[in-house]
């Protein structure tokens, strides 16, 4: 699992390790860290370094010394004589920097104006820097954060850089992570200084292709000779309506795509003979099921087929025009699948207020409702509360496409009526949806069902640790 840490616990894991140190190595490990991230800069170029007032500008001026010592020129511009690392910059001096009263036009640029001190939006000369960031584009490597983003909380409310990379020390960060502010981070490196031992409960994870482990709540008949199809769990689905037939047939290959090894169709007449005529495996009708699927592309009657679904006392993932008709909390376990359109709905606040927030929102909403809120995006989150918040790093701006909600719906709660909690279940179908649509096709359109298909392969390549 990849984890990112807030920064109060940043602060005190450094604490903790600067104790057992001389003064100075941690800095030293993270310059030395940058400067090795830099290695791509020829000889005899020119890196303009902007250097802010705190220790993140001290990472940047000692590691200057590391690129002057091999040959590569460095100019400095300082957001504040008055306030700069000192040692730093008597060291970046004497190894040959020439401190530049602004930044002109260069091919790299070492943004070391705010690291985890920041406070979000950068004013004055520090603006007029990202501005000319924006405006020139040299290759921009941030250090530990992108100057100007909301560290913990992941916002950009304010002027912020636009890295291509940012190099990061000890632990990843929210910002670094989630959205919005993630691209401005660019690729990010992570520079081991030492601090793991030292740091408590991330603030966010996300899953890598080395956890396949996860899935095995919902694999225990796989070991057991005598397994059949309810061991493995049966998946109800609820899905569909005249406007959106095509919902129900989507639901139902993410449902049967998944670990569930039954899936129940319970709609009209007319639908369930159009979802079994396409996938005879499906079993129309009420029935035993594990945890139900209620409202992609649901009609007028989604409100009453939630009730339903919520008098059988069983999981459920709640998606759509389901979402329109939630009770006042959940008593069951239970996964809201909103986008930020859905979920701006359900709180009755703006979408552009969701989307500049995405974070605050989806955790506002999983106290609020007691349910795991997977709110849909480019970076994907998943908060429950009382576990660590997971945001999904797989899949591409591809998969924004008609359909795509409906396959995660439907393989989501297969994953659950297999056994899995909604916050373990929500996070690996965004997981392996992503790495389906990578399968599929990681560069290019591809289709709903394109996701579907692909998604059997993903999981065991998942589980084979092949991703
Ligand atoms: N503390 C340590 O042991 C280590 C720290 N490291 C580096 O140190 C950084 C943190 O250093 P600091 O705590 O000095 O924090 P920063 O380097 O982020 O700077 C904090 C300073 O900037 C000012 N400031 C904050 N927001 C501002 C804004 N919007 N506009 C203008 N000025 C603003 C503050 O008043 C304060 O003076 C990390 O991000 C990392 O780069 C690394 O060297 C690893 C070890």
């Amino acid at each position: 699992m990849l984890t990112a840490h807030s920064v109060a616990d940043i602060r005190a894991a450094e604490e903790t390790l600067a104790a057992t140190l001389p003064d100075g190595v941690l800095m030293q490990r993270a310059a030395r860290g940058l400067a090795e991230a830099l290695a791509d800069v020829p000889t005899g170029d020119l890196v303009i370094a902007l250097i802010g007032p705190g220790n993140n500008g001290g990472d940047a001026l000692f590691a200057a010394t590391h690129l002057l010592d091999r040959g590569v020129r460095v100019d400095l511009c300082l957001f504040d004589e008055q306030k700069v690392h000192a040692e730093g910059l008597a060291a970046a001096t004497a190894a040959g920097a020439q401190v530049v009263a602004a930044p002109t036009q260069q091919r790299w640029c070492l943004d070391a104006v705010l690291g985890i001190g920041a406070r979000p939006g950068l004013e004055g000369k520090a603006a007029d820097w990202a501005a000319w960031i924006a405006e020139q584009r040299p290759f921009t490597v941030a250090v530990d954060v992108p100057s100007g983003v909301d560290v913990d909380g992941a916002t950009t409310p304010g002027t912020h850089v636009r890295a291509d990379a940012t190099v990061t020390f000890g632990t990843h960060k929210a910002a670094l992570l989630a959205d919005p502010s993630a691209p401005a981070a660019g690729d990010v490196h992570l520079v081991d200084i030492g601090l793991g031992p030292h740091l408590g409960e991330p603030l966010l994870e996300a899953i890598e292709p080395s956890d396949g482990h996860l899935l095995a709540p919902a694999l225990e008949w796989l070991d057991d000779p005598r397994a059949h199809k309810y061991k493995r769990g049966v998946v109800g689905v609820m899905a569909g309506s005249e406007q959106y037939a095509g919902a129900a047939h989507l639901c139902v290959a993410g449902a049967q795509a998944g670990t569930a090894g039954m899936v129940r169709f319970v709609g009209s007449d007319a639908l369930s003979a159009r979802v079994v005529d396409r996938a005879p495996e499906v079993v129309a009708g009420r029935g035993r099921v594990q945890a139900w699927v209620v409202g992609p592309g649901g009609g007028d009657d989604a409100g009453e087929q939630l009730a339903s679904a919520l008098e059988d006392d069983l999981p459920v993932v709640v998606d759509a025009s389901a979402l329109e008709h939630l009770p006042t909390t959940f008593l069951v376990p239970a996964l809201l699948t909103p986008h930020a359109g859905e979920l701006a709905a359900m709180l009755g606040v703006d979408r552009d207020d969701v989307e500049s927030d995405p974070l605050g929102h989806a955790t506002q909403a999983a106290f609020r409702w007691g349910a795991t809120v997977l709110l849909k995006g480019r970076r994907t989150l998943v908060v429950t509360q009382s576990r660590v918040t997971r945001v999904n790093l797989t899949g591409s701006s591809w998969l924004g496409t008609a359909g795509a909600g409906d396959v995660l719906a439907g393989f989501a709660g297969s994953l659950m009526a297999s056994g899995l909690h909604p916050h373990d279940a929500g996070s690996l179908a965004a997981f392996l949806h992503g790495a389906a649509a990578d399968v599929a096709n990681p560069d290019g359109p591809l289709t709903a069902t394109d996701v579907a298909a692909a998604l059997p392969v993903a999981t065991a390549e998942f589980l084979g640790g092949r991703l």
